[in-house]
């Protein structure tokens, strides 16, 4: 068992072990509101997204609320947020946020008091950020999540298909943006036990690599699952059977299976199985 004193790393594998390789997008979308025949409203969203937390946080390793369709509803959208997040973590899942925030440094410190101070209102346990004013400007966030036990997650080969005209860049050493986004963690993650803090976000539905995946150390948060088109069996291919530190990422393709907690839980259930083999 971990403890809440262990580092993200160490809880995030101990929830791997415990629960199986899967993280669940709470993605409050209009589109899946009115498929649980809700209204696109704040009173639904609280709905749509407390139904989530009590089907899967007790069972899924790693919740993954997405910001934006909270900030949609200003602040008291917020205020949902910080209601969706608690009753995750009671029961028992760790909590990343897809905010996918970047600015220069002295604001990115503001950011990341924001979501990895546990004196924050919107405490988590690890933040999706965007390396795209250069990786160093992230340095702020690093910092204060290694002081909390808390993790970081960096674009790195994202599951859109405008990402490869940045991503894929060569920069002047001859690696790719998103190699060189790899490496730099992998510099942060180098000996941590059983795995660093420092994780890089590579969709499910890149195709093939242009990257070695390798070395990182670190957590890969692997979205595009289903709605998307991605697959357990893309997954196979781009990660080998080897890496034990993915983590697949869907949202549509189980909420959709909502509001029925059984249904939920079940669609979970067999996305755990499907990606079973990664942790053996
Ligand atoms: O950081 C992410 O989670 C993310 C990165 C990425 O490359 N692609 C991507 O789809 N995401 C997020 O993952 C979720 C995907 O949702 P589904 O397509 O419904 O599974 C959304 O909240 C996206 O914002």
């Amino acid at each position: 068992m971990s403890s809440p004193m262990d580092s993200f790393g160490t809880r995030l594998d101990a929830a791997l072990n415990a629960r199986g390789s899967l993280c669940v997008g709470i993605d409050p979308h209009p589109g899946l509101l009115t498929g649980w025949g809700l209204a696109d409203d704040l009173v639904s969203l609280e709905r749509f997204s407390l139904t989530c937390a009590e089907a899967l946080a007790d069972t899924v390793a790693v919740v993954k609320p997405q910001s934006a369709f909270f900030e949609r509803f200003g602040s008291r959208g917020i205020a949902v947020l910080e209601r969706t997040i608690a009753a995750c973590r009671d029961a028992g899942a760790l909590v990343l946020l897809d905010v996918k925030r970047g600015d220069i440094g002295s604001t990115m410190t503001a950011y990341a008091q924001a979501y990895l101070d546990p004196s924050s209102d919107l405490a988590v346990d690890a933040i999706t950020v965007s390396p795209y004013l250069g990786l160093g400007s992230l340095q702020p966030a690093f910092d204060v999540a290694a002081e909390h036990g808390c993790g970081v997650f960096v674009l790195g080969l994202t599951s859109n298909p405008e990402g490869p005209e940045v991503q894929h860049a060569r920069r002047p050493d001859g690696r790719s943006v998103a190699q060189s986004v790899i490496d730099a963690l992998a510099a942060r993650n180098a000996g941590a036990q059983p795995l660093g803090d420092f994780g890089v976000v590579v969709g499910a539905t890149i195709g093939e690599s242009v990257a070695d995946l390798g070395a990182l150390n670190g957590p890969y948060l692997v979205p595009g699952i289903g709605a998307q088109g991605g697959s357990a069996e893309d997954v196979r291919r781009i990660f080998g059977a080897g890496l034990a530190a993915v983590l697949p990422s869907s949202s549509r393709e189980v909420l959709r299976h909502g509001p029925d907690t059984g249904a939920l839980r079940q669609a979970a259930a067999r996305s755990i199985d499907e990606f079973a083999f990664l942790r053996r």
